[in-house]
């Protein structure tokens, strides 16, 4: 019988037969979710045999839906996510300049799915662009709920945006006049809060404890904007020291604390932002878990996938540590020219249900996938991706690299 995973004191309860909601996606989604699901079932029939199932649950967003139903992000979806607790989604798109917000920001701010968690490693055998991708490896903690991409913005020209530069003109002065052309500046609101870093900077600090990582690098661009970047370099710092015992090394800033876990130092610091992107071309065995902002960790995530063989295998997952509530997702976008081709690299999403596998402590069917990708990669059958950049690759259509993964399996 099916039932629902749900938590208690902290502790994900998980039946044999959970109920896992999905959403195909728009562009490349459907190819790429037919690809995976086959491997998700697979690694779990051959981790245990008929004992356990997933039953997938199609829950609509985006195109699909508003065709269906007229309505981008139906609330039965979000009470799907609510209910059954964790889910994965494909990507869904998100137009420029006017039209609909974001709904993967939606879902992710609806169900306070606070930490963007994105692990990037090199499987060994993926073409890279740069010399050592073996020296990468990296699980960024993006702040999820806030910051300026929470898309609290005011067109120009409109009454709101009209009241609040009146407002600004009347309250503070000597700010309006900071606005070069006030005539036709639209205004975004950056909100950074204590409570919001406080609990992204206590899960990374966490994760690296749990997971014997070294270091958790804080990065920020607060020495430009001091009160909401500075701020959370600032609350990162006093999270470790009140959270964890950390205490500062030479003065300061930096600080350290001794694991619970295994007795080794665990090293906080921090890192500005623009620095942060070449640090990672250039030192990338120095940085270990990053917690970002939302807007910055949107930018390395991309950055470092690039340094480890692109975003076709760039997973994450977004995540409430208290509610338990989690979907996982790939890091890249609906990818709209390879749309309907069974051409795209269907890696993230695979590795996403990896990680949401991992996410339910059923680790046999997570280290299966993690088999099968390394088995497919070696034995060079890969996407176009992959195949444009190795030497004697054999190209495989997506669905084909979904299939080349369950073979490695066994
Ligand atoms: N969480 C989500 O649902 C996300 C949604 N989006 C949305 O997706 C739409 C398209 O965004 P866009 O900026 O084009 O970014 P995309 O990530 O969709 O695509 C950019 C490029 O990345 C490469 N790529 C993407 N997916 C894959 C894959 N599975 N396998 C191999 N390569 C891949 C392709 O590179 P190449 O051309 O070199 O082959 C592609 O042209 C936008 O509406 C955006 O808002 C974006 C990010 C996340
Ligand atoms: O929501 C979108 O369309 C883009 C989101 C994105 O790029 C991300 O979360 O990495
Ligand atoms: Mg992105």
């Amino acid at each position: 019988m099916s039932e629902k995973i749900t938590i208690e004191n902290g502790n994900l309860i998980v039946p044999d037969k959970p109920v896992i909601p999905f959403i195909e996606g728009d562009g490349t989604g459907p190819d790429i979710w037919n690809a995976s699901v086959r491997v998700f079932d697979a690694a779990v029939e051959k981790a245990y045999g008929s004992s356990r199932k997933i039953e997938w649950m199609e829950v609509l967003a985006g195109e699909k839906s508003f065709n269906q139903t007229g309505d981008w992000l139906p609330q039965a979806t979000l009470d799907a996510f609510q209910e059954y607790l964790v889910g994965i989604k494909g990507p869904l798109t998100t137009p420029v300049g006017g039209g609909i917000r974001s709904l993967n920001v939606a879902l992710r701010q609806i169900l306070d799915l606070y930490v963007c968690l994105r692990p990037v490693r090199w499987f060994e055998g993926v073409p890279s662009p740069v010399k050592r991708p073996d020296l990468t490896d990296m699980v960024i903690f993006r702040e999820n709920a806030e910051d300026i991409y929470a898309g609290i913005e005011f067109e120009n020209g409109t009454p709101e945006c009209i009241k609040l530069k009146d407002l600004l003109k009347e309250n503070f002065p000597a700010m309006f006049k900071k606005i070069r052309f006030p005539e036709t500046a639209g205004l975004g609101i950056k909100p950074v809060s204590k409570e919001g870093t406080h609990r992204l900077v206590k899960a990374a600090i966490q994760y690296a404890i749990d997971n014997e990582r070294d270091s958790v690098t804080l990065v920020h661009k607060g020495n430009i904007m001091k009160f909401t970047e500075g701020a959370f370099r600032d609350w990162g710092y006093q999270c470790a020291k009140e959270e964890f015992g950390a205490t500062e090394l030479d003065g300061g800033p930096w600080c350290s604390f001794k694991s619970p876990k295994t007795g080794k130092e665990i090293i906080i610091k921090d890192v500005i932002a623009d620095a942060m992107l070449q640090q990672i071309l250039t030192r990338p065995a120095e940085y270990d878990v990053l917690a970002t902002l939302n807007l910055n960790g949107d930018y390395i995530s991309d950055a470092l996938a690039a340094c480890v063989g692109g975003i076709g295998i760039a997973p994450g997952g977004n995540i409430n540590y208290d509610t338990g509530h989690a979907i996982f997702e790939a890091t890249h976008g609906t990818a709209p020219k390879y749309a309907g081709k069974d051409q795209v690299n269907p890696g993230s999403v695979i590795l996403s249900g990896e990680m949401m596998f991992r996410y339910m402590g059923w680790t046999e069917a997570a280290d299966l996938i993690i088999k099968g990708v390394n088995g497919a990669i070696s034995n060079k059958t890969v996407t176009y991706d992959f195949e444009r950049l190795m030497d004697g690759a054999k190209l495989l259509k997506c669905s084909e690299f979904g299939d080349a993964i369950v073979a490695n399996m066994d």
